[in-house]
């Protein structure tokens, strides 16, 4: 948080969630906001994105009556905080307007929440949304009463005639997509809400118009990023998920011990990585020694590690890592993908011998997977003369971001060769 952002709101801030709904268009017996991605609901994922915004003081979810337990243990098991947990109604603006209710009029109520003078309104199924376009459209809607995302129109707006056929068409340009998020001066849209006809709460979907309609409030009109849309078709399900892996495969830590042949394979992965992932825009890749200072390098931000192991049969370097990782909890949001690496350095070697300790990576992967953490075997042949070792490091490096990407838990525990 940069210091001045804070001061530069300049008002109590809070946001009403709505999803309550029961996600009809997506033909899934679990409602939308509940569906997982990557394990995780993704209604978790809107909230994280809120919730770690420290100028936004409190953070009201609706849900309908049967999922109010569904949601609290969601808040639970993923140590969400500042968050209320209200029933919803029969349409997303009596929802909304329920939201908008748990907040006392008076700073002398003995509830616990303050009402705020702004408040955002954000679907809970819209979960890529930034800090930058929640300021921008609070510090409008400051200014202005309301202020609401927009993005261009993909599809021009046409209106057909009683037979159905065309009657006219809009000019596309002049028009565009309002989203979310939105935001208000709180006592404009409470009483937009209270002073709301029952058609519109029952078949309104625009809160912005309620300000107009109902409190002469022009909201201020901010364009958003693509990211902002709404989950609605199972295609989006799918789309939020790969955005999701995209994410979190922008960082990778290749950690060693310092025995030669370990540092000298973990120099050559990460060289070959970094200039793997220079076309994918934003990607680093670090390398260190894996020991405990790397609790406080890199975690926090990356989920992707690969263990050098100087020993073929030996993975005692991937389980003092795992030791690291469960002990700074970084797995909870998101799971970690841990790519257990094993040199094959001598020639005269047979490939058999060792393979029944490193066997036990399925078991040990297995284990390890409980904790959200998921381990992948890649057995390296490694030989700093051969004339052909750049060659295998890029194969190597190929199947690690392979499995990066995809972070496919029915692959957990199996030994690949580079
Ligand atoms: N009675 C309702 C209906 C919708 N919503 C919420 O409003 C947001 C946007 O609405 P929409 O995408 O229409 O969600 P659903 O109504 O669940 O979808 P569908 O119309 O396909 O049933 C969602 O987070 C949804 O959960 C709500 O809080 N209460
Ligand atoms: O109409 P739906 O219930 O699918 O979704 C609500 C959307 O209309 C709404 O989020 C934006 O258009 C902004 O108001």
């Amino acid at each position: 948080m940069e210091p001045g952002k804070l001061r530069s709101v300049g008002a109590s801030v809070a946001a009403v969630l709505p999803a309550g709904g029961s996600g009809e268009r997506l033909g899934s017996a679990t409602p939308k906001q509940f569906c997982a991605l990557l394990g995780r609901p993704l209604i978790s994922y809107t909230v994280r994105a809120l919730e770690r915004i420290n100028w936004i003081s409190d953070i009201v979810v609706v849900v309908s009556l049967e999922n109010i337990e569904t949601m609290k243990s969601i808040i639970e098991k993923y140590g969400h905080k500042r968050i209320t947990v209200v029933e919803g109604g029969m349409t997303r603006h009596r929802s909304i307007f329920n939201g908008l209710k748990i907040f006392p009029e008076s700073k002398l109520s003995s509830c616990p929440l303050q009402k705020p003078e702004v408040v955002i309104i954000h679907d809970a199924v819209r979960p890529f949304v930034e800090e930058d376009i929640l300021l921008k459209v609070v510090l409008a809607a400051k200014e202005h009463g309301a202020a609401g995302a927009i993005r261009p129109l993909v599809s021009t707006v046409v209106a057909s005639s009683a037979d159905g056929s065309l009657n006219h068409s809009l000019e596309r340009a002049s028009y565009r997509a309002s989203e979310m998020p939105q935001a208000f001066v709180f006592d404009i849209i409470y009483q937009a809400y209270h002073q709301c006809s029952d058609y519109d709460l029952d078949y309104g979907t625009e809160c912005l118009h309620l300000a107009l309609k109902y409190c002469k409030t022009n909201a201020k009109l901010i364009e958003g990023s693509p990211d902002l849309w709404k989950v609605t078709y199972k295609r989006d399900l799918y789309a939020a998920e790969s955005i999701i892996k995209d994410n979190l495969s922008q960082q990778v830590c290749v950690t060693t011990d310092m025995k030669e042949d370990a540092v000298q394979l973990g120099f050559l992965l990460h060289e070959t990585l970094k200039n793997e992932v220079k076309q994918a825009k934003g990607k680093s890749v670090f390398l260190c020694k894996n020991d405990n200072r790397l609790q406080n390098i890199f975690l926090g931000q990356c989920y992707n590690f690969i263990c050098i192991n100087a020993k073929k049969s030996d993975i005692k370097e991937t389980q003092q890592l795992v030791d690291i990782l469960e002990n700074a909890r970084i797995s909870v949001l998101h799971p970690v993908v841990l790519i257990s690496v094993h040199l094959n350095v001598s020639e005269n070697m047979s490939f058999s011998s060792g393979m029944e300790e490193l066997a036990g990576i399925k078991e040990f992967a297995k284990e390890v997977k409980k904790k959200h953490i998921l381990v992948y075997g890649l057995l390296i042949h490694y030989n700093k003369d051969d004339p052909k070792l750049q060659e295998t490091i890029n194969s190597a490096a190929a199947i690690i971001s392979a499995l990066i990407k995809d972070r496919n838990p029915e692959l957990i525990g199996q030994l690949l060769v580079a």
